[in-house]
């Protein structure tokens, strides 16, 4: 799946290892998102996001944290002047679901020109 299809799902409640993804599910859908690489021994998916300034990365936060509510999906954010790293993991699945890639692709979307 690319990323403009994977960005034009919306989450659902995923609970429960069945909800996991395995390595090769894991491995096609980052495939489709570049810039974002396995964290957290294969449980997150993370990209860090470089900005011209504090103003613009907290745009994007905001754009996140909007995004991620509606979502019902919520990310680990770090931070600093130009840089905001996103991690997505899915809690009530112990590790990687369908929801972590989308949100990843809503992610790049929000970016795009
Ligand atoms: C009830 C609600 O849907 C759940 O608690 C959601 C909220 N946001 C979430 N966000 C993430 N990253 N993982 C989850 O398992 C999760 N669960």
């Amino acid at each position: 799946m690319n990323s403009t299809d994977l960005a034009n799902q919306h989450c659902v409640p995923r609970k429960g290892s069945e909800h996991a993804l395995d390595a090769a599910q894991v491995r096609d859908l980052l495939a489709g998102l570049p810039g974002w690489s396995l964290a957290s021994e294969g449980k997150a998916i993370v990209k860090d996001f470089r900005f011209e300034d504090f103003h613009r990365t907290l745009g994007f936060i905001n754009a996140v944290g909007f995004m991620a509510n509606r979502q019902d999906h919520h990310p680990d954010l770090e931070a600093g002047y130009g840089h905001c790293q996103v991690l997505w993991s899915t809690h009530d699945v112990g590790g990687l679901s369908l929801n972590d890639f989308i949100c990843a692709a809503k992610v790049e979307a929000l970016l795009a020109h």
